[in-house]
């Protein structure tokens, strides 16, 4: 579901804060995700009264399936297959750089593309989701298959990849932190 704004929608339909999850008991609470982004109240009003601009806010993901879920989902799947046999982790990992090679596919002879994909089909765009499902069916296996909480790995990679490139010292450069000499 693509939003505009600043506005995400709980269970109900009401506006939540983006970093604010409603839960099925009906409360209310802000994700220990905002936190690990450094966010404190996104909506908290600046002293000139204009709100802070809240990043890609452009775009943004239905809530579920969590990536939990697409790991029992996908469980299921190969459990009811009898294929577990085939998907141990060198198996999964060349499953999914073939994957990301049929995403590639879809870009290769193209000029530049730029965000949202003007000019793609629809058929072209649902193409590019199966593709891009199907890499994180099986990335989303190899991490369990490597005993990898692949949710907690990103959170704690987010906040290493923060210390390495503090926003005040490489905003605007693309350089990698090894270029930096400081
Ligand atoms: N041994 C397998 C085969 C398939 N799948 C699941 C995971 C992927 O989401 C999808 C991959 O299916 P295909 O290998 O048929 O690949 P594509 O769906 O990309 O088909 P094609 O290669 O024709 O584009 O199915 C799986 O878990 N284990």
């Amino acid at each position: 579901m693509a939003m505009n704004g600043d506005e995400v929608h709980g269970l109900n339909g009401e506006t939540l804060a983006p970093s604010e999850t409603k839960h099925t008991n009906g409360t209310t609470s802000k994700s220990k995700i905002a936190s690990a982004n450094g966010e404190t109240d996104i909506h908290t009003p600046k002293q000139n009264g204009t709100k802070r601009r809240i990043p890609n806010d452009t775009f943004s993901f239905t809530a579920e399936p969590t990536i939990e879920d697409i790991r029992r989902m996908q469980a299921e799947f190969t459990d009811e297959r009898d294929w577990n046999q085939f998907h141990q982790p060198r198996n999964l990992l060349l499953a999914m750089v073939g994957e990301v090679g049929e995403v590639s596919e879809l870009f290769q002879w193209r000029g530049e593309v730029t965000e949202g994909l003007p000019g793609w089909t629809d058929s072209e765009r649902d193409h590019l989701a199966h593709e891009l499902s199907d890499v994180l069916i099986y990335l989303v296996e190899l991490a369990e298959k490597c005993h990898i909480d692949l949710p907690q790995a990103v959170l704690r990679k987010m906040a290493l990849n923060r210390l390495k490139y503090p926003a005040s010292k490489v905003r605007g450069s693309a350089k990698k932190y090894t270029e930096y000499n400081d």
